[in-house]
């Protein structure tokens, strides 16, 4: 039965894409069926995964408004390097959904509805979560049976994530009785910095969450990756990120909360 896990943040920028792309792409490597799920309308895992988002006839929004089916916007493998990775992807099409689910029957679920047909096909399916709280990250998190939270090393890291975690718990109550958060990934972790280093040992300190013992470096590969349209493990596979987000896959296959499911 495959894991749904939502990867959120509301804070922007903090990893949350590089991060869905790289878990996602180092859990097929080790040969779990994937499904990578773009809930963010600005499409950067689409992009990311060498699809052209542009030019793309059908993508999520289509399904979630009802128009097609989930198999008729997926695409399937588009990294023909024999790794098990589909997408359900987006572009700018899926910021309308926004408003327009509001009127829809029960707006929250409408991705756990689309998802419940595919989800026992998969190991894992991951879902980026845009950099807001609104009814796209909610409908992240109804679907979900975990959340993985990105934590960027950099001063205000703390900042927003009492929010994010009432948000969680509320969606837990009203929505998703089932939900954990899944953990806390440190990303862009500086090694030649004091700062990274305080930051870890300061949310550790004040927070009372799994946090993974892997920790993502800042590595410029990770960042040049998407405009190759590649995963950091098939761009430069010996990289530290790729080295990063490999550990994080094992500690995810790992995760004690999945003896549960
Ligand atoms: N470990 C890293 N090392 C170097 N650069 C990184 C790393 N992680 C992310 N980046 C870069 O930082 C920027 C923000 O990362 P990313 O897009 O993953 O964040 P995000 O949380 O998805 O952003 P948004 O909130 O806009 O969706 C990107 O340019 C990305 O390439
Ligand atoms: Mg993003």
């Amino acid at each position: 039965m495959g894991r749904i896990i939502a990867v959120a943040n509301q804070k922007g920028g903090v990893g949350k894409t590089t991060t869905s792309i790289n878990l996602a792409a180092c859990l097929a490597e080790k040969g779990k069926k994937v499904l990578a799920v773009d809930m963010d309308p600005q499409g950067n895992l689409t992009s990311g995964l060498g699809i052209d988002k542009n030019t793309l006839e059908y993508t999520i929004y289509h399904a979630m408004s009802g128009e097609i089916n989930i198999g008729e916007c997926m695409i399937v493998h588009p990294l023909e390097h024999g790794l098990d990775l589909s997408v359900l992807p987006a572009n700018r099409d899926l910021a309308g959904a926004e408003v327009e689910l509001v009127d829809a029957e029960d707006p929250q679920h409408i991705l756990k509805n689309l998802l419940k047909s595919v989800k026992k096909k998969y190991d894992f399916i991951i879902i980026d979560c845009p950099p807001a709280l609104g009814m796209l990250t909610i409908n992240s998190m109804t679907a979900a049976d975990t959340v993985l939270v990105p934590i960027q090393c950099e001063f205000f890291a703390l900042d927003g994530l009492s929010q994010l975690i009432y948000t969680i718990n509320l969606i837990k109550k009203k929505l998703n009785k089932s939900l954990e958060i899944e953990g806390v990934v440190f990303t862009m972790y500086d090694a030649r910095t004091n700062l990274s280093l305080e930051v870890v040992e300061n949310v550790k300190n004040n927070l009372d969450q799994f946090i993974y013992k892997t920790i993502i470096p800042r590595n410029v590969r990770l960042a040049e990756a998407p405009s190759f349209g590649l995963p950091i493990n098939l761009y430069d596979s010996r990289s530290s990120g790729a080295q990063g987000y490999r550990d994080l896959a094992d500690e995810v296959i790992n995760n004690k909360l999945y003896a549960k499911l």
